[in-house]
């Protein structure tokens, strides 16, 4: 068998693609014998073929032309990122007859559906593993795993740069910008570190795992999403004195009829299994009927790591095509909608910058009150004193469970008095 090739093409020699092309590279025995063919790399499609490259690929495989290289190939191998030229490029792989393996979680989480029907009419495979959290075998598990099973919940860490900057924050004191540079420097950030920061990349891969998980089709337009470029040393501080840590998670969940998709800074207890998610490591929850509560966790982020999910991918279509047959197409949809987020219950800490005055700490409790939101815990810290000479104070409100719709109404009214400077930040606790 291992005497017969077919042709891989690369798209991308990156962070990730320059991985790939080392152990497609170093390890072509080992994978010609667990495909059953040898894998012949052809090209690796890139911008610029004069910049410096890793030396152990043969240099002459570098290509600007993707498009000769994915008309000749078997298996393109898609890792430049974006959204175009790699959709239309993604789309002439399946029409040709080609398997895809994709990391591109910003194109899925918009055309996936589009190219999840292009890969079913041109019956070939679409796999997209390294796209969400990473080497994590997530996908998989909600695709086949979980198959016969319901699942009711997915919570998770899934993206590494936010976490790496998070836990920088709470175990070091990091300021942010120093922690955002060093997790550029190693290859964790997206090339616009805006996608991680603002929630973007996390929401991607929620809208991805939200659809597979309730076999539906989702768009990074359904998912709620907030960064945590607002996070400050002062809520970590808070969140630490009270027993909690923050992090940005991913949360889809059944509600209703429908799936409620949304990614933004959570306070949860630092003995949640989630608290112990350090640097730039990912975990996935997934909480279904039958098997109950499941979690993964691995890296999320990097050139190895992610390279690692390519080839798992790479090897098990590779395989599927050698031995023949048809491709299985995507599976039952239910079409669930996605719900709004102003229904949603939880938790909430609030931060108000207020004027230290007599009666400001009962005036604002009434509001919540008379918006019916109980306070569970509220906290004063005194502030030097205003240059004008006029106290301030920072107030911390941790409240019992209410809809973002109703503490939307009272942290308006609250804004609107005469006493409240700001409201400082509105952060979700999970238990
Ligand atoms: N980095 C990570 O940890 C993870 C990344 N991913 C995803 O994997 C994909 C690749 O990410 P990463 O390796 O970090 O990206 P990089 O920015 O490091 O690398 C991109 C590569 O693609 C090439 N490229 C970009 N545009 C084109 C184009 N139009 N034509 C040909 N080549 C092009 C670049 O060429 P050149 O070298 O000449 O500039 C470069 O080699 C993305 O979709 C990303 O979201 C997924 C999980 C984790
Ligand atoms: N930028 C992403 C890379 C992996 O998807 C992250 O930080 O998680
Ligand atoms: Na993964």
């Amino acid at each position: 068998m291992t005497d017969r090739s077919f042709k891989v093409a690369l798209l991308g020699a990156g962070t990730v693609g320059s991985q790939v092309a080392r152990i497609l590279t170093e390890d072509a025995e080992e994978l010609a014998s667990r495909i059953g063919s040898r894998p012949e790399l052809i090209g690796i499609a890139v911008r610029d073929t004069t910049a410096a490259r890793d030396t152990t690929v043969d240099a002459a495989l570098y290509t600007t032309d993707a498009e000769a290289l994915i008309d000749a190939a078997d298996v393109v191998i898609e890792l430049t990122g974006g959204i175009e030229p790699a959709r239309t490029r993604i789309l002439r792989a399946l029409s040709g007859g080609a398997a895809v393996v994709t990391g591109n979680k910003a194109l899925l989480a918009k055309h996936g559906t589009e190219l999840q029907r292009a890969a079913d009419a041109a019956g070939v495979q679409l796999s997209y593993e390294a796209a969400v959290a990473g080497a994590i075998p997530i996908l998989r598990p909600l695709r086949d795993s979980l198959a016969g099973d319901r699942i009711t919940r997915v919570l998770g860490i899934m993206n590494g740069t936010t976490n790496f900057i998070l836990d920088a924050m709470d175990s070091t004191g990091a300021q942010f910008d120093d922690a955002l540079a060093e997790a550029q420097r190693l290859g964790y950030a997206e090339a616009d570190p805006t996608a991680d920061v603002e929630g973007h990349d996390a929401a991607a891969k929620a809208a991805i795992v939200a659809s597979l998980a309730f076999h539906s089709e989702f768009t990074i337009d359904d998912v709620h999403c907030e960064g945590i470029r607002e996070i400050s040393a002062d809520d970590v501080a808070a969140a630490q004195a009270d027993g909690y840590v923050i992090k940005l998670l991913a949360v889809c969940e059944l509600d209703g009829e429908g799936v409620n998709i949304r990614v933004h800074p959570t306070l949860i207890p630092r003995k949640h299994p989630l608290a112990s998610v350090r640097d730039a490591y990912n975990a996935v929850f997934v909480e279904s009927r039958d098997a109950g509560e499941l979690m993964f966790y691995g890296p999320g982020a990097g050139g190895a790591p992610t390279a690692s999910a390519v080839m798992g991918d790479f090897v098990t279509l590779s395989r599927r095509k050698v031995l023949g047959g048809p491709a299985i197409p995507d599976q039952s949809h239910r079409n669930l909608e996605a719900t709004s987020l102003s229904r949603v219950v939880s938790r909430y800490t609030v931060g108000l910058h207020v004027k230290d005055k007599l009666g400001v700490l009962a005036r604002i409790a009434q509001v919540f009150a008379d918006h019916g939101i109980s306070i569970q815990t509220m906290h004063q810290t005194k502030h030097p004193e205003h240059e004008a000479g006029e106290p301030e104070t920072t107030i911390r409100i941790v409240t019992h469970r209410t809809t973002d719709e109703r503490l939307e109404g009272t942290l308006a009214e609250i804004s609107a008095l005469p006493t409240v400077d700001r409201v400082t930040s509105i952060i979700r606790v999970e238990n």
